[in-house]
């Protein structure tokens, strides 16, 4: 997929209702989700997942029209019924509000998804500081309010519960996204040191970390941002959301039991070969 720009990015609704899984169909039967940034992207593949598998879901994001939307399509095609509430994750009174809201619908909560999230490409020596605030403060901070917020429900019912959020492979940096790589191994550390903290509580926190994956996300950079994403891997591909929302499943189903504090990246090899450069190969490193 080198220099090319679809016209639209991602997988169909028919292709997220059909794709073969590796789950067993009521894998799921009965348990309780909460998917930020579920209605589009890698969150709308795992809400298919999710709700393939027999889960009830609630999702969110800002835009009413795309949660309706997911929604529908969720029912038309699969037959299921999945709530949904309009908020931004940055907004810590719509944070309680929906997490209030999910607790009280479903008489619980087993596992939270942290998938809302998004950034800029930009040299960090050109940050300003309104653009640095706005994704520390949507990646990090919102990720965290999310997760306190549940964990705390958690406790105070005396029931335990699961986290994983999506954040991206980081291990090497990130040029021309600093700013979400910060944000990013923020919320590895976080999810690092609460798996500890929380264990006691019954909490298990982990994370999926993806290379470069095609999703609607990315219908808001430049060709010039996106054109090289399938060659920044040894697969030289990109993945799919269907790539990470199995992940997210096997680490949320009794596979990940014994799992809590993990990373588990997602990103066809990308932790050992390739960079992005999102804002385009700067002539020092160029070959
Ligand atoms: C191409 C990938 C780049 C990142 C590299 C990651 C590498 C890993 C794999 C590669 C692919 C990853 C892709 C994705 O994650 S796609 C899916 C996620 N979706 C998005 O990223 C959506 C796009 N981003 C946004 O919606 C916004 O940037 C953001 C949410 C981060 C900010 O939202 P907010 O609404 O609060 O902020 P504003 O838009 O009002 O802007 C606030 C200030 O931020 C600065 N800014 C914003 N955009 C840019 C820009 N394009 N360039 C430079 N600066 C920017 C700016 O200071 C804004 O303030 P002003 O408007 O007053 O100037
Ligand atoms: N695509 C990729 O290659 C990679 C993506 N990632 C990260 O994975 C996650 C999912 O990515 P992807 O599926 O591509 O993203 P998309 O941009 O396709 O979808 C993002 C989702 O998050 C919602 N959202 C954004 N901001 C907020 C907010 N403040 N509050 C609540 N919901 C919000 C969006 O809905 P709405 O706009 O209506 O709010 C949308 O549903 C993101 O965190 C992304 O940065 C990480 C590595 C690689």
């Amino acid at each position: 997929m080198s220099d090319k720009h679809p016209a639209k990015w991602g997988l169909t609704p028919q292709e997220m209702a059909t794709l073969p899984t590796v789950f067993s169909p009521d894998l799921l039967s009965g348990q309780r989700f909460l998917v930020t940034g579920g209605s589009q992207g890698m969150g709308k593949a795992m809400v298919f997942l999710l709700a393939r598998l027999g889960a009830k879901v609630m999702i969110c994001g800002r835009t009413e029209e795309k949660l309706a939307r997911t929604k529908s399509e969720v029912k038309e095609l699969l037959g299921a019924d999945i709530s949904y509430r309009a908020m931004s994750i940055r907004d810590t009174d719509q944070v309680d509000a929906l997490l209030d809201a999910t607790f009280e619908e479903f008489g619980g909560l087993d596992t939270l998804v942290n998938n809302a999230g998004g950034q800029f490409p930009q040299d960090a020596i050109d940050f300003t500081r309104k653009g640095w605030a706005a994704v520390i403060d949507l990646n990090l901070n919102g990720t965290w309010w999310m997760m306190q917020g549940a964990a705390q429900r958690w406790r105070d019912r005396g029931e335990g519960g699961h986290i994983v959020s999506n954040v991206a492979h980081v291990e090497r940096g990130m040029p021309q996204a600093a700013h979400t790589c910060a944000a990013r191994a923020g919320v590895i550390y976080l999810t690092r040191t609460v798996a500890t903290e929380w264990a006691p509580l019954g909490i298990r926190v982990n994370c999926v970390a993806p290379g470069a994956i095609a999703t609607e996300g990315l219908s808001q950079y430049p060709p010039e941002a996106t054109r090289r994403l399938g060659n920044v891997n040894p697969m030289r591909r990109m993945g799919s959301g269907w790539d990470v929302a199995e992940g997210v499943v096997y680490l949320s189903a009794p596979s990940g039991n014994f799992i809590t504090g993990e990373i588990l990246t997602i990103d066809g090899g990308m932790r050992m070969w390739g960079t992005v450069w999102p804002a385009g190969v700067p002539e020092h490193f160029q070959v």
